[in-house]
């Protein structure tokens, strides 16, 4: 970096106050048009500070303000967001798209705002604290002790992927993820790479930095910096340029379910594993027959097929009452191709560990049947494959089934052998895919509903 950074740390009181007041009108407006703003279709009637801190003062030609907001919305008390907010005069017109508004009242009047990530500058001054493991008001800039010095003249840029965090990239070297919806507590995005990276796991970038924070006796998680995996496909884009192609994707899928039991097999080692019974087992049925419920009522084209999918879970209700027992352990929890980097050796690696960021966090950290996993990537291939016209479904039973097997290479156990189980996840999964298209992605609903068909009424010899 060509200059030092100076960065000057007061938390709340200090300018946070006024400076939600002067911001809130600006921010009803810009908050709810951002990608990763989870309360889409709900009034903002609000904001509540939770935190303020002052990364740069605005006394230079630039001030720089870390906040957590909570956006009041129904259901009370809504949801704390992570927000960067750049201060200027003026705004050059490279930062156009950032821009969040020109502030009218308060200790900001006169100046313009933004979305500070879009800059340079702020963004060389998280990673300058990242490097000097900073400690800012409540911010705790921390590294891995063995991790290697970050280095100098690494230039950020913002991704422009459609994300439900952001992220920035330095210099093709490192990777930045500010998580951007906020629950206090340990998030499985940093514990489950620290954990890999203990286990010597080469499957998972291991995080080399990340950002912690402690507000009102609460732990946040907030960031997490990790190795960029250079020249990297994810696999969505990789399995449709195959698709588009005509040729067939075995060979990865096979190196992918290796890749996946490789950090099955690291998570059960490093961390807690439970046995699921009886008693468990209810619970996860009720859980996955009230996600049923909840979606045939809100997606009207689920209801014809809704008690051919509630027998998908009473077989397992019914397996469980029989005695039998299943072994659980931490999984990724939202497992599908877009979550998998191809390396241009043509290794694998896996990705964003939050799990699926609508469940509670004490939800997503509990044990769970790996199949549950193996479930959301089979489903993935089944979405490539019906991504194509006309559909594809030979090319995704091949996918399935040598996914199974590389998975089954390296565990000595082959998914397909829990039919039960592995029915009752993918139904589930399907059930939230067809929630999720019909709030986000309507014209993609077909693609949940074939499934949904299929494992509604399973041919009496279907394996996968
Ligand atoms: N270590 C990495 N190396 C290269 N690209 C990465 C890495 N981590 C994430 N990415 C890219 O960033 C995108 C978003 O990352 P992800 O962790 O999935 O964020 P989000 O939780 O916001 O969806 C990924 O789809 C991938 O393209
Ligand atoms: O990427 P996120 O973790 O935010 O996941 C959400 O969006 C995904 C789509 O981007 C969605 O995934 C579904 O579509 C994918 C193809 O676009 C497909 O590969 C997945 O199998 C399918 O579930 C995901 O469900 C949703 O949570």
């Amino acid at each position: 970096m060509a200059e030092t950074v100076t960065i000057s740390g007061r938390t709340s009181p200090g300018p946070g106050p006024g400076l939600l007041a002067s911001l809130d009108p600006l921010l009803r407006e810009w908050l709810p048009r951002q990608r990763w703003f989870a309360g889409k279709g709900r009034p903002v009637t609000g904001f509540t500070l939770v935190a303020a801190t002052e990364l740069l003062p605005l006394d230079g030609a630039l001030g720089l303000y870390h906040l957590l907001v909570r956006a009041h919305q129904s259901p009370a008390p809504g949801d704390c967001y992570q927000l960067l907010i750049g201060v200027r005069e003026a705004l050059p017109p490279r930062l156009a798209p950032a821009l969040i508004g020109h502030v009218e009242e308060g200790p900001l009047a006169g100046h313009t705002v933004y979305e500070a990530l879009y800059d340079p500058r702020p963004a060389e001054v998280l990673l300058e604290a990242l490097r000097t493991q900073a400690r800012i008001g409540g911010l705790r800039f921390e590294r891995a002790p063995d991790a290697p010095d970050i280095g100098p003249n690494l230039p950020p840029r913002l991704m422009t992927a459609e994300q439900s965090n952001s992220s920035v990239v330095y210099g093709d070297t490192y990777i930045l993820k500010l998580l951007r919806r906020i629950v206090p507590g340990t998030n499985p995005d940093l514990e489950l790479p620290l954990a890999l990276a203990l286990e010597g796991c080469p499957r998972v970038p291991a995080p080399t930095a990340w950002l912690r924070a402690e507000f009102a006796d609460e732990p946040y998680v907030l960031g997490v910096l990790q190795p960029f995996v250079q020249g990297a496909a994810d696999g969505w884009e990789l399995a449709l340029s195959e698709l588009s192609k005509g040729e067939d994707f075995g060979a990865e899928a096979r190196s992918l379910g290796r890749a996946t039991a490789e950090v099955h097999v690291a998570l059960a080692r490093g961390l807690p594993t439970m046995t699921l019974g009886h008693a468990q087992l209810d619970l996860l049925v009720n859980g996955m027959t009230d996600r049923l419920d909840a979606a045939a009522q809100a997606v009207p084209a689920l209801r014809p097929y809704a008690p051919g999918l509630h027998s998908a879970f009473s077989a397992l209700a019914n397996l469980a009452a029989e005695g039998h027992t299943w072994t659980a352990q931490r999984i990724h929890g939202d497992l599908h191709l877009g979550q998998c980097l191809h390396s241009p050796s043509g290794e694998w690696s896996l990705i964003d560990f939050e799990g699926e960021p609508s469940r509670p966090l004490a939800e997503r950290r509990m044990p769970q049947p790996p199949v549950r996993d193996i479930a959301g990537m089979l489903r993935s291939f089944d979405y490539a494959a019906h991504s194509t016209t006309p559909a594809a479904p030979g090319w995704a039973d091949l996918c399935r089934a040598a996914y199974c097997s590389g998975y089954a290479e390296v565990t000595g156990v082959d998914p397909r052998t829990d039919p039960v189980l592995l029915r009752a996840y993918e139904t589930d999964k399907a059930i939230y895919e067809v929630l999720y298209e019909a709030r986000h992605r309507p014209d993609w609903l077909p693609v949940p509903l074939s499934a949904v068909r299929r494992l509604a009424n399973p041919a009496p010899d279907a394996t996968i």
